[in-house]
């Protein structure tokens, strides 16, 4: 049986869901987000387009995919949409303030990061949760990494300054990722975090493939609520 903590999340992720999918008009191309938000936004988009909406998407994991071939959603590909209008993705963390974001805890940061660059917009859906005042709070931060040498990328990763453990499975076999690549989870420092510093050096990091901090990317955050929903957007 659910506890009622569990049931108020859910209702929150589903008002944030439901807005963020309203937000999608006729024509537009949309990226798809990967998650337990983002597959109740692809069952309200899914309503949608049963009802008359016309649009082409393209889905940030193969779970994600699937699920939107289940609601029919006609799904495409960047061989045939060059840009999308509009991305709707869930979090892990939302920083107060700069909107700055942590994701990738489902594994899909590297597909996730990739449909959200090549997005006009995009959207943000949370429960209240996910709100933090500093990045790292609560969770680590993913990184993904080439499987090949993954013990001295995670010995660098230590150098600069991150506590880092790889990602494993129930099993305790490192989680694969459908990139084929292993996820590291790093450990954020609370006190004298340069965020976008910190993303040069991961990035600079030979063995790793992306991280999960999307910075200055998130054009509107959704929060869900009990009574309703509040939506933050970035200052630009
Ligand atoms: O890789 C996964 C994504 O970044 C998700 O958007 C993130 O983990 C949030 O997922 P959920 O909506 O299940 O909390």
């Amino acid at each position: 049986m659910s506890s009622p903590e569990s049931n108020s999340t859910d209702a929150a992720k589903r008002r944030a869901a439901v807005w963020a999918a309203a937000q999608i008009e006729d024509g537009m191309a949309v990226g798809l987000g990967t998650g337990s938000t983002s597959a109740l936004v692809i069952e309200e988009v899914g309503r949608r387009v049963a009802e008359g909406l016309r649009i082409k998407a393209i889905a940030t994991s193969e779970a994600s995919q699937k699920l939107a071939l289940e609601w029919k959603i006609p799904m495409s590909d960047f061989a045939h949409l060059p840009q999308l209008d509009m991305t709707i993705d869930g979090a892990d963390e939302v920083q107060e303030g700069t909107l700055y974001l942590i994701k990738g805890h489902g594994g899909a940061l590297l597909r996730e990061k990739i449909v959200a660059m090549a997005s006009k917009k995009l959207i943000i859906a949370v429960d209240p949760r996910k709100l933090v005042k500093t990045l790292g709070a609560v969770f680590a931060l993913p990184v993904e990494v080439v499987p090949f040498g993954y013990e001295t990328t995670i010995r660098r990763l230590e150098d600069l300054g991150f506590e880092s453990e790889l990602r494993v499975t129930d099993e305790g076999k490192p989680y694969v990722t459908d990139g084929q690549h292993y996820i590291v989870h790093c450990k954020l420092p609370q006190v004298g975090f340069d965020a976008y510093e910190a993303a040069a050096k991961l990035k600079g990091t030979v063995g790793v493939v992306e991280h999960g901090l999307f910075l200055g990317m998130a054009s509107k955050v959704v929060i869900g609520g009990l009574e309703g929903i509040e939506v933050l957007e970035a200052a630009r």
